[in-house]
């Protein structure tokens, strides 16, 4: 079937936290409607920016985009920023079932608000893996007090200005900034938060009957917060990860890094005669956010009967061996792709911060990405020269790169080149994390594809080695389509590249994309058919395409 949406982008006053800042919202909505659709369907989303002066663009996430890499929804890769005033129509298949999210991929737009749900269920007669009696989904986000504006001119500051820790996290666009729903339950400062009910800030209660198991779909779309959740007395069992199924595996809390999807079982088996806490705490960077919260309600109670106990303690947020384990345990489910056993091409790519030009910034292999304004997909597809950097950029960096210490000289280059893979070669990438800049410290990374799925092949801490690939799992690897770099460590991925168009696979923090921490990937862009004009008609291309007939 084709179902067809209207999504008119454009900020709103709102109080996602109880205080009232501006936010982005499409048709007056935030978070953004959810969008539900049947595998194999065709989405035919019209979205027209109400913006007034900014342009907009929207991706969704976890999407792979055969045949319409025009759709992807990146600006200055996949199309040209839709002009305020304008519509553009988003037209693709959604081939395959799973828990994903859509969200604005336009400097820090998704920082403003500009994401939302995207539940893509089974053909119809096609049946789940596992059972359960009823679903819901958790979109979790971190929420800043200063716009995103204000956010990028921070960070492309002399001197630098980070942009720190975020003020709340929200679950479903709901948190609380001035109290806590456990003041009651726990030692803190925070008053009490007392709500009528219709606040927008007042929390979204899930409620369940005794007895029950439970799907709840979790996205992160944080700008840069890695999160913990954890549901009070309750277990979850991991079902899927990024649109797959996975192993199932029971745990008490799950991580989840920007850009990821979970779908998780839960069974009402504890005492009905209570309700429990849904918590969210930061991991990885020393936090300064409390814990976002909401109540899971047994329907056998009143919903606003808080527990008297207090919310499950978010792991310690350098714990990172917790991390491993839980990242360890995600395998493939039997019954999933497997992975080529060799590939054609490896790419090892060192993730560092450096400075250009005296600007703080993200580099890759010493190079920064910085978007040229013709949108790569139609500067390849029409050979149009002077576009964005024809140097490849390198497939290596230096073998005596120090990963444990601040880098010996912090400048880099920046650099628009793409990676250019053969139609349906088989690529490795291997991911190196290293020291920031300055300090002893290294950060985690939620490293995103666009256009695929790779299978994550395996871990490591300090420097990969020739030798680690004897460790890869070629056996039952999970598919996904965001994978974590830890501290120091290294992360091994592999793809197919078999689908036509430009794919931009980044950092998923925010501030950390708009540092330049991205590289461009292409294949068979030749290949590539009917790509509507009004996608790529900007920068070089405006003229080309408005006095030429292509195909
Ligand atoms: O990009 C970043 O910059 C800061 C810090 O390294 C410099 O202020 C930080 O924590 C980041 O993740």
């Amino acid at each position: 079937a084709v179902r067809h949406y209207k999504f008119e982008v454009k900020y709103r006053y709102g109080e996602p936290d109880c205080e009232e800042k501006v936010v982005m919202g499409i048709n007056g909505q935030f978070p953004c409607p959810t969008i539900r659709a049947k595998a194999g369907d065709t989405l035919h989303i019209a979205v027209t920016n109400k913006l007034v002066t900014e342009g907009t663009v929207i991706h969704w996430h976890g999407i792979r985009q055969y045949g319409t890499p025009w759709a992807d929804g990146t600006a200055s890769i996949s199309q040209c920023a839709i002009a305020p005033g304008e519509t553009f129509h988003y037209r693709f298949t959604v081939d395959k079932a799973g828990t994903y999210f859509y969200h604005g991929h336009y400097g820090m737009q998704r920082t403003a608000g500009l994401y939302g749900s995207l539940i893509v269920d089974l053909a119809k007669g096609k049946k789940e893996a596992f059972d359960y009696d009823g679903e819901f989904n958790l979109l979790l986000s971190d929420w800043w007090h200063k716009s995103s504006h204000e956010q990028q001119v921070a960070l492309s500051s002399i001197p630098f200005r980070w942009i720190n820790e975020p003020q709340s996290l929200l679950i479903n666009g709901r948190g609380q900034h001035n109290c806590s729903l456990a003041a009651n339950a726990m030692n803190t400062s925070l008053p009490q938060c007392k709500f009528r009910g219709n606040e927008e800030c007042a929390p979204q209660i899930f409620h369940v009957h005794p007895n029950k198991t439970y799907r709840i779909r979790i996205a992160s779309t944080t700008s840069l917060a890695s999160l913990n959740l954890a549901i009070g007395n309750h277990k979850l069992v991991v079902v899927e990860a990024d649109g797959n199924y996975v192993k199932p595996f029971t745990v008490d809390d799950i991580d989840i890094y920007s850009g990821e999807t979970y779908s998780v079982l839960l069974t009402t088996n504890q005492d009905p005669k209570k309700n429990y806490w849904i918590s969210v705490g930061v991991r990885g960077r020393k936090p300064n956010t409390p814990q976002g919260l909401t109540i899971l309600n047994y329907k056998t109670i009143s919903a606003s009967i808080f527990p008297t106990s207090p919310p499950p303690i978010t792991p310690q947020w350098d714990d990172y061996n917790h991390s491993k384990t839980f990242t360890h345990k995600i395998i493939a489910r039997k019954g999933t792709r497997k992975p080529p056993q060799h590939y054609d091409r490896r790419l090892l790519l060192l993730n560092t911060q450096n400075l250009v030009d005296g600007n703080t910034k993200w580099a890759i292999n010493n190079v920064s990405l910085v978007l040229p304004s013709t949108p790569y997909l139609g500067s390849i597809k029409f050979n149009v020269n002077g576009s964005f950097g024809t140097k490849s950029p390198p497939n290596t960096f230096s073998e005596d790169h120090d990963i444990y210490n601040p880098p010996l000289n912090p400048n880099s280059n920046i650099g628009s080149g793409v990676y250019m893979f053969q139609l349906n070669q088989v690529v490795d990438v291997i991911l190196q994390n290293a020291n920031v800049m300055k300090g002893q410290n290294s950060e985690i990374h939620p490293w995103h594809l666009h256009g695929h799925d790779f299978w994550v092949l395996g871990y490591g801490d300090g420097k990969f080695q020739q030798g680690d690939e004897r460790k890869f799992n070629l056996k039952n690897p999970p598919l996904r389509n965001t994978a974590v770099i830890f501290p120091y460590g290294w992360t091994a991925l592999r793809f197919k590249a078999d689908n036509p168009g430009v794919w931009a696979f980044h950092c998923h923090i925010a501030s950390h994309l708009y540092m330049g921490m991205g590289v461009i990937f292409a294949e068979g862009v030749l290949n590539v058919k009917r790509i509507p004009r009004e996608a790529v008609a900007c920068g070089l291309l405006k003229k080309v395409l408005i006095n030429k007939k292509h195909n």
